[in-house]
């Protein structure tokens, strides 16, 4: 038999698969569902990095497998992130399925965020019914009529009536839910995650049907059926690749299409339990997903015209930086440049992907660039501080005493009594000179670091091993980001000349 490649994608209806052969172009419409899945691409040969399916393997004979999807990989896919900002108002969700139907690429997958202050609607929702506290069934009612009307606004007919019956059958399961929460006066950390989710389910199913409105083939794909990730600390997870990667390609095979939306933020643990990313996590969500797709890029459509050399907020001269390398984004965002999450850079550094930050408000901007290498830069001092970042809301804690001096174990101690308290520690510097330890903690958790680590240290302080356990509240990091300034001898010495001269006209 003649080898003739099955492509599928779903009918103008969105009900019915059309299995085209490319070779003959014979069309034939099936039900969802009617469809024999045949091989998957992990029997498929490989081209180096990227999983490219060669002619040869694609081919399959009409007579053994009848119809067959295969999840293709590599540079045929844009992944493409809009945040909350972007999907704020039924009119930029319109402007989002612009932007999407206006790409050319010949796949696309789009992760979307809820619309803006919805998760922080969402967790006060939870907050508020745990603390008995009423008004939670009123802010429930504000989550409802903001998504109706959202909806209202933007779609009409068939997929109007079907997201409005979903949105009616998932207020009533939160409000059960809730309820449940508001007797039991706890929220279990599942209940809550469900809850919070909600905003992202809502937001990329307007969106699919609003770019579905313009006749495209678009799927709308509930990433907790695809993303496996487990807990790897406190307000972090890590992703399970090989498993997420399975669950794709069979999620692919049942729902082909040339356009994704996608859920950003959600994801399952191997249990099947509903869970996130942790706050702002849909920049991850797409760098996940752009890595299990191989993608070309992944871009990260904002408010802003791209990384600036500052928070744009506070530093009014701060510039647009138009390439950064992996480290110092990765550096930037742990440092509190919010523009992008600080674990988005993990999945993409591996397969090289760029990442491209772009402002949805204004597209002639040509954005960042994230990458391995970027292009040459200046050679001058300057160009060797990218940009500043910084992180507020912190204290200083100072552990300090002679006796901790050549005692094995006292840095155990202490760290291991912070960890006792689930307080994160941003940074940790050591002065062997005064024999003291000092790191930073949020504000919110010094007091619980304190108070262990007077109770750990009691006789070491009692004895005088130790002389003090201080905290300094009130600080703020103020983080240099460049790669180059490492190997640049000057960088401190101009830097701490300008923050004295900086404390000096401020009166310090
Ligand atoms: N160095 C920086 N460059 C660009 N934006 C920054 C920087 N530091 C902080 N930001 C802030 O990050 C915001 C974008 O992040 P976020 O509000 O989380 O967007 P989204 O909702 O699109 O995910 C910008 O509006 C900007 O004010
Ligand atoms: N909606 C989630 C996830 C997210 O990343 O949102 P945004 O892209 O708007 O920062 C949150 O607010 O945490």
């Amino acid at each position: 038999a003649a080898a003739h490649r099955r492509r599928l994608r779903p009918s103008a209806s969105g009900r019915e698969v059309v299995s085209q052969c490319l070779k003959c172009e014979i069309n034939q419409d099936r039900p969802m569902g009617a469809l024999r899945i045949g091989h998957s691409q992990g029997n498929l040969p490989r081209h180096g990095s990227k999983n490219l399916l060669t002619p040869a393997a694609a081919a399959i004979s009409v007579e053994q497998v009848e119809v067959s999807t295969y999840l293709p990989k590599g540079d045929m896919w844009s992944v493409h992130k809009f945040g909350g900002t972007c999907m704020g108002t039924p009119q930029r969700i319109q402007n989002v399925a612009d932007v999407v139907l206006g790409d050319s690429s010949e796949r696309k997958l789009i992760i979307v965020s809820a619309m803006s202050k919805v998760t922080d609607m969402m967790y006060s929702l939870v907050h508020k019914a745990q603390s008995r506290d009423d008004s939670y069934t009123e802010e429930l009612d504000k989550v409802f009529e903001k998504h109706m009307a959202a909806a209202k606004d933007l779609l009409d007919g068939e997929n109007l009536a079907r997201f409005l019956s979903e949105l009616h059958s998932d207020i009533s399961n939160l409000r059960a839910m809730l309820r449940a929460i508001y007797i039991a006066g706890h929220a279990t950390e599942s209940f809550s995650e469900f809850v919070v989710g909600h905003g992202e389910l809502w937001s990329s199913q307007m969106l699919s049907y609003a770019v579905q409105k313009s006749g495209a083939s678009c799927s709308w794909m509930d990433t907790r059926e695809v993303l496996v990730v487990k807990p790897s600390g406190p307000d972090m997870v890590d992703p399970d690749y090989e498993e997420s990667e399975k669950r794709l390609e069979k999620w692919f095979s049942r729902q082909p299409a040339e356009i994704i939306v996608a859920t950003g933020f959600i994801a399952s643990t191997a249990e099947n339990i509903p869970t996130t990313l942790k706050r702002d996590g849909s920049d991850f969500s797409a760098a996940i997903i752009g890595s299990l797709v191989r993608a070309r890029q992944v871009t990260i459509w904002t408010d802003v015209d791209g990384v600036f050399s500052a928070d744009p907020r506070k530093v009014s001269e701060a510039v647009i930086l138009s390439t950064l390398s992996y480290q110092e984004a990765w550096e930037m965002s742990y440092f509190g440049a919010n523009v992008l999450h600080p674990r988005t850079i993990i999945p993409v550094m591996k397969d090289n992907i760029p990442i491209v930050i772009r402002n949805m408000f204004n597209l002639s901007a040509p954005g960042t660039v994230i990458c391995k290498q970027p292009a040459n830069e200046d050679a001058d001092l300057d160009a060797c501080v990218k940009s500043f970042a910084t992180i507020d809301k912190l204290a200083l804690v100072n552990v300090e005493g002679t006796g901790m001096a050549g005692v094995p174990g006292t840095s155990s101690a202490i760290f291991s009594a912070v960890k006792e308290v689930g307080a994160n520690v941003i940074m940790i510097s050591q002065a062997s000179s005064e024999h003291s330890i000092c790191f930073a903690v949020p504000e919110k958790e010094v007091a619980a670091v304190s108070a262990a680590l007077h109770v750990r240290f009691r006789e070491a302080l009692a004895a005088g091993r130790l002389s003090k356990v201080e905290v300094i509240h009130d600080c703020s990091i103020l983080a240099a980001v460049g790669l180059r300034m490492a190997s640049t001898p000057g960088v401190s010495a101009i830097l701490f000349d300008a923050l004295a001269k900086v404390l000096t006209v401020l009166g310090w």
